[in-house]
């Protein structure tokens, strides 16, 4: 299994924010991209994920295929921990979530309504939904936000075992994750040229 992005453009509000985009990402590797604040590293990958469309260019996997996590946790505030995982579990058609439990050390709060977690105790959770997917390919933007050193490093540790496993992550983020296997990727260089004005008056519109 390969994820092989070609000659993607992708854009924001209609306007075309990084281009030229060609990458590729084997079972068993990740990638990470970087670039400054407002590059558009959440736009590509949301483009990705197929959660907004291309402008042009292609995405070689089926969406199907992909996990996507974003800024948001996508938490059920009034669910507890385990029910959350288990709806998620339901909804991808995957069967235990003790993997994921004990991946993010979330068994302790298992019983724990998750709107009365921590910060980072939902950022776990957040991404423990990733290992119930059972989905091969991770696509992720800013995992480790609200993450103590303890949890970035069992975040590293998460990645490593989908990797083993035969699965591939494509990431974006500021921080160091302890992945010195991982390759990384400036998107810096594909910022979209602006549009060309060819018309006096509409360059006012
Ligand atoms: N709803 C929107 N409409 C128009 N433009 C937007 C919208 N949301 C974001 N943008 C712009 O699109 C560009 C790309 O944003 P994006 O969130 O993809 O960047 P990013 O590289 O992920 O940034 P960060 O590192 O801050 O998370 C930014 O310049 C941003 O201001």
């Amino acid at each position: 299994m390969e994820l092989q992005v070609s000659d993607l453009t992708v854009t924001r509000g209609g306007i075309a924010v990084l281009e030229g985009i060609n990458l590729a990402v084997s079972a068993g590797e990740a990638l990470v991209l970087r670039g400054p604040n407002g590059i558009g590293k959440t736009t590509l990958l949301r483009t990705i994920a197929g959660l907004q469309l291309a402008h042009a260019g292609t995405v070689s996997l089926d969406r199907e295929q992909m996990a996507y996590s974003g800024h948001a946790d996508g938490i059920k505030a009034p669910l507890t921990v385990a029910e959350n995982l288990t709806f998620w579990a339901s909804v991808f058609g995957t069967g235990s979530i003790d993997a994921a439990l004990a991946t993010f050390q979330l068994g302790p709060l298992a019983a724990r309504p998750a709107g009365g977690l921590s910060a980072g105790q939902k950022r776990r959770l957040g991404l423990a939904r990733m290992v119930v997917t059972g989905r091969p390919v991770w696509v992720m933007d800013e995992p480790t936000v609200s993450l103590d050193t303890d949890a970035v490093a069992m975040f590293a540790e998460a990645v490593r075992a989908h990797l083993a496993g035969g699965g591939l992550a494509l990431l974006a983020t500021h921080i160091d994750l302890g992945l010195s296997e991982a390759r990384v990727m400036d998107v810096g260089p594909f910022k979209a040229k602006p549009p060309k004005i060819d018309d006096f008056d509409g360059a006012f519109l």
